[in-house]
């Protein structure tokens, strides 16, 4: 662990050496409702419902989460300036995604308090950044072909405001989530650095056939390069199937002396030109709950769901691994 990982510490060590993340944003807005097929995906419902952020966030406190990620994930200031708002409503929507998350977190533990006796955390907030990828909208979070003229200098560029916006407003830390390549991954690391970053970062990638980053890089070259900061406490995988999440925690764990996060998604598989979840093996509560202990066994010290898992997936594995210590 990084030397700024308190808070990240502190939980983990409350929630008995494995803390839960949240489950998937998109996919709980969708089934309240939301119609998020835009270049903006989930975070269209800024504009549109920011209610319904809130109430999905409550509903994965409830379900025992002890980390919210933002709306911000494909939420980003040329995102905003291309549906027509200007730079300031852009960084407002911003600064929105993280007092959505605190106010959720902070109403549910006032109700709590009135509670005599609960198994519940006091939850974390984590800034939410996507990928370039995710920004481009097309599915090349899963593959990190971003074409020959994105460089580093590029990447960083792109990453600088909106992690500026984010930071300002107040999070507990930072979640880069399905990161596909060790380009992107280095730039958010030189990026953390210049911009003098004093929350903790998690850093999650992408991972397509469970052995390399989607880019097809070698973990042993990404971590190689993230090692190297203590602004980055955390290191994992997300959005990817939870067949190959096992293998990758073992890897991870040779590969780093950070702690490591795993939130799969439901196995589904995207189709970013389609935009729609492709019918494929699909992993169900039941297989997250057995699944989540073999993970925490295998060494993963923060757990939870990506697209397609929901309130109830998040239910299965707090439940689970708070009733038990090593199994
Ligand atoms: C994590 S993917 C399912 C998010 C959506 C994607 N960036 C798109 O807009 O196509
Ligand atoms: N946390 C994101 C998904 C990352 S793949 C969201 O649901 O908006
Ligand atoms: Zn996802």
């Amino acid at each position: 662990m990084g030397l700024r990982a308190g808070p990240l510490e502190e939980l983990i060590e409350r929630a008995g050496g494995c803390a839960v993340i949240d489950g998937g944003l998109a996919t709980e807005l969708e089934a309240l409702g939301a119609d998020i097929n835009d270049p903006l995906w989930s975070a269209l419902c800024l504009i549109s419902n920011p209610d319904l952020i809130k109430q999905v966030h409550l509903r994965y406190l409830e379900a025992g989460a002890d980390i919210l990620v933002t709306s911000s994930y494909q939420a980003t200031i040329p995102g905003f300036l291309s549906k027509g708002l200007s730079i300031e409503e852009g960084e407002f929507l911003l600064r929105k995604t993280v007092k959505l998350a605190v106010e959720a977190r902070d109403d549910f533990w006032k109700h709590l308090q009135k509670t005599s006796k609960h198994n519940y955390n006091h939850a974390l907030v984590a800034a939410s950044v996507g990928s370039y990828g995710a920004y481009l909208a097309d599915g090349s979070e899963y593959s990190g072909q971003y074409g020959t003229d994105v460089n580093l200098e590029k990447l960083k560029d792109f990453h600088r405001r909106r992690l500026q916006v984010l930071v300002d407003a107040g999070p507990d830390l930072l979640a880069f989530e399905t990161i596909p390549s060790k380009l992107e991954a280095q730039a958010l690391a030189e990026l953390l650095d210049e911009e003098n970053i004093q929350i903790p970062s998690w850093i999650c990638f992408s991972s397509v056939d469970g052995k390399h980053a989607s880019s097809g890089e070698s973990f042993k070259e990404c971590l190689n390069i993230l090692n190297r900061s203590d602004r980055i406490s955390v290191v994992g995988i997300n959005c990817a199937s939870p067949q190959i999440i096992e293998n990758l925690i073992l890897e991870f764990r040779k590969l780093t002396k950070k702690a490591v996060a795993v939130y799969p998604n439901s196995g589904e598989v995207w189709d970013g030109r389609a935009k729609k979840w492709l019918p494929s093996e699909c992993f169900g509560d039941h297989s997250f709950e057995v699944l989540a202990k073999r993970w925490r066994n295998s060494g993963a010290s923060l757990i939870g769901g990506c697209c397609r898992t929901t309130p109830s997936t998040i239910q299965a594995i707090s439940r689970v691994l708070k009733k038990q210590v090593l199994t």
